[in-house]
């Protein structure tokens, strides 16, 4: 054996054991000078199928993809690149797509005769994988966000009153005891004001349930419109109860809101089902921060306390303890 068959030996050897199919093409004539014998094996063709033009073989690839391997080409033939590489499917002979990458270099290039090598191996286990790897990240993503939806929704089911949309209770009093404990570090004014609606039973006893929980939710939204929002905490704290944590505010102040609220209450004329209107008065009862009261609860009392009184002294009015 003469040192060429040797040497054509090794390098069949080394494409064999790497998987590496060698190619040739002419670009100054198109001709395919040394063919991808094993690629077309491997996708099914016979040796008499194989392309002997390279536009033969551009036929045969993926639509998608022939932008990027021209660019890649162009790119190496003006310098831009030290060498060729690309990825694409090609067609097999059973109709499959099926992954494979170019790498190459351009070996001569005299003027009459551009010859272009390289090998092709491949790639269809990568991509593959890569496939699967970015659909269970999108399967993730999603996942995510159905889960910060549901953490959101979770959220407003355990704080939020489910018919007002107003805080729950355990809310109002867990928010409140902060709010209290910063007013006291501070020594910043905070009161407490509580509503009650008048009556509300015989509102339930004659117009019915239904009505009753449309007046509750007029009544929330009147509580709405006259707070602070997101600095007054405003909840429903029990049937026809609602309480108010009011930061920053004064006794002087929360007088104020109280009775502007207790006004618009009774100036809202709340619609019913049948067609016809409702109104309903409120009491209430204020009572703001100062020594020796050091929890939310003692502030509830004291608030609970001038409501208490202002039912007793008939109603529609505005009671505070000092
Ligand atoms: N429709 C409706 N009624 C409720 C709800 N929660 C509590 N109630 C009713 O509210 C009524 C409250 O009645 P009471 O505590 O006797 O007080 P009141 O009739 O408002 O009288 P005063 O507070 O003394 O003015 C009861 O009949 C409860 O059944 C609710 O979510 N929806």
């Amino acid at each position: 054996m003469n040192e060429e068959d040797l040497y054509k030996k090794r390098l069949e050897v080394a494409l064999e054991a790497s998987g590496l199919d060698l190619w040739e093409n002419d670009l100054s004539t198109g001709e395919v000078v040394f063919g991808l014998t094993k690629v077309f094996a491997d996708l099914g063709y016979a040796s008499h199928e194989t392309a002997a033009y390279v536009d033969d073989i551009f036929k045969l690839m993926h639509p998608d993809d022939v932008p990027s391997i021209n660019q890649a080409i162009d790119d190496h033939l003006n310098g831009l690149t030290e060498r060729y590489y690309s990825e694409f499917r090609i067609r097999a002979k059973n109709g499959a797509w099926v992954w494979y990458a170019n790498y190459g270099k351009i070996v001569e290039n005299d003027g009459s005769t551009t010859r272009f090598t390289g090998v092709c191996f491949n790639l269809n286990e990568k991509k593959c994988q890569e496939q699967e790897l970015q659909a269970l990240n999108e399967q993730l993503t999603e996942k995510n966000m159905l889960l910060e939806r549901m953490n959101a929704e979770l959220h407003t089911l355990a704080t939020r009153d489910s018919m007002t949309g107003l805080y729950n209770r355990r809310h109002l009093l867990e928010a409140g005891e902060r709010e209290m404990h910063r007013a006291q570090r501070f020594e910043h004014p905070l009161a407490l004001m509580i509503i009650d609606i008048d009556f509300f039973k015989r509102v339930n006893d004659t117009w019915g349930h239904i009505a009753g929980d449309q007046v509750i939710r007029a009544v929330a939204d009147c509580c709405l419109e006259q707070t602070r929002e997101k600095v007054d905490i405003v909840g429903r704290i029990g049937g026809e109860e609602f309480a108010f944590v009011l930061p920053e505010t004064t006794l002087h102040n929360t007088l104020a809101l109280a009775e502007r609220l207790r006004e618009c209450i009774a100036a809202k004329e709340i619609p019913l089902n049948d067609g016809t209107t409702l109104s309903v008065t409120v009491s209430v009862g204020v009572a703001a921060l100062k020594p020796p009261l050091t929890s939310l609860n003692e502030l509830m009392v004291c608030a609970d306390r001038a409501l208490y009184r202002a039912k007793r002294a008939g109603r529609n009015q505005v009671h505070w303890q000092e």
